[in-house]
């Protein structure tokens, strides 16, 4: 018996795939390589290399390795290029979500996590954001996985799918024991492109737009720490097991930082002052997304161990002296 996890070469979910081994557990990776490594893989893991939408693929690995739970990562996520590239988006992160679901409930797959996001909320405004909130999600992206969401809830309607929904608000930092960490070919996320100009591989950060209506006038995000995140999946990968047939939580500290904090809080940690370029503001950016993760910390036992910016940041530029030191950072 064997867990799938799809994505699992990519940031988040080599991270899940690395912990999963640590418990003791048989996994399977299903990912394409479009933006996920080889090398992120726990040796210890099985890769398969094919994509999510191939339901005879997936079939034929959930025969192989008896799976029984799927825990679902592969997506494309970056917000600004859906808006260039709808039908790009809703192809890879609805449709072929769609088929690995059929592949699963064919297949007699009990147990499945979806990985969502803040990006279905939209507009978060200045309150902490409950999973009750009004979703109305402002770019392809966040409706791909709002969509998916939905099918998700419909299909565990009608056949035995236990399922979680994770909506994560900005995932930071990497595996406190070195193993792996965000090593995106093309960085968008803030704190990695940060953590690339401490580096020197880039001469400056970009700063998108310091005339929204927050404090400083920049973007506000809750921080959560890829680790923290990893314990909230295994948590509900338990209580789906113990018999919970839905669960669906925001998984962020409920504490938000602006862009304009972000960027000190690097250069303080760092002690490289990088230049920081004021641009036009991005397209699909929200001015505030802050989670209210009560109802995760109530019902899992959820408890953050690295809910602290600066260790996050920290995490962020270690691995990014590891990729230097390996090598292994992309052309
Ligand atoms: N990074 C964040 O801050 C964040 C926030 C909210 C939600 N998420 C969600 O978390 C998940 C993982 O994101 P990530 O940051 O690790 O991204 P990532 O790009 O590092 O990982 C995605 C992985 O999926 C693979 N993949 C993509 N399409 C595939 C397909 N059709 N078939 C097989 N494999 C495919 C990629 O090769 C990659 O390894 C995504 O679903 C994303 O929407 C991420
Ligand atoms: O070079 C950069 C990169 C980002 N930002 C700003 O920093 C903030 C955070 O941006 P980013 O790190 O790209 O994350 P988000 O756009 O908030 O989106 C992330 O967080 C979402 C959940 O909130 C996920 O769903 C997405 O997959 C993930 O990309 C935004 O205000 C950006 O405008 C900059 O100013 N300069």
């Amino acid at each position: 018996m064997a867990i799938l996890v799809t994505g699992g070469a990519g940031y988040i979910g080599s991270h899940m795939a690395h912990a999963l081994v640590d418990r003791g557990e048989s996994v399977v990776v299903l990912d394409d390589l479009s933006t996920g490594h080889r090398h992120a893989v726990p040796s210890a893991a099985t890769l398969v290399v094919g994509d999510i939408g191939d339901i005879a693929l997936v079939r034929s690995t959930i025969k192989a390795h008896d799976i029984r739970d799927i825990v679902h990562f592969a997506a494309r996520i970056v917000v600004v290029d859906s808006i260039a590239q709808p039908l790009d988006y809703y192809m890879n992160n609805t449709v072929r979500s769609r088929a690995l679901f059929e592949a699963a409930v064919t297949s007699g797959v009990e147990r499945l996590i979806f990985s969502s996001t803040a990006a279905v909320y939209g507009e978060g405004g200045t309150d902490l954001i409950p999973e009750t909130a009004d979703k109305r999600p402002i770019t392809p992206y966040g409706r791909s996985k709002l969509a998916t969401e939905w099918m998700l809830t419909d299909i565990a309607a009608a056949h035995p799918l236990s399922h979680a929904v994770l909506r994560y608000f900005n995932v930071a930092g990497a595996d406190p024991a070195g193993r792996c960490g965000q090593s995106s070919r093309r960085a968008t996320h803030l704190i990695k492109v940060a953590a690339e100009a401490v580096a020197g591989r880039r001469p400056h950060v970009d700063l998108y737009g310091e005339d929204y209506d927050t404090p400083d006038g920049t973007c506000i995000r809750d921080y959560v720490h890829v680790a923290d995140l990893v314990a909230a999946h295994l948590a509900a990968l338990d209580g789906l097991r113990a018999g919970a047939t839905r669960l669906v939580y925001n998984c962020g500290y409920g504490r938000g930082f602006s862009v304009r904090e972000v960027l000190n809080v690097v250069r303080r940690v760092s002690k490289v002052q990088f230049p920081v370029i004021v641009r036009e503001r991005r397209p699909g950016d929200p001015a505030r997304l802050v989670a209210d993760s009560s109802r995760i910390q109530a019902e899992l036992n959820w408890r953050p161990r690295f809910d602290d910016l600066e260790v996050i940041v920290r995490s962020a530029l270690e691995w990014e002296e590891t990729l230097a030191r390996r090598q292994l950072q992309p052309a």
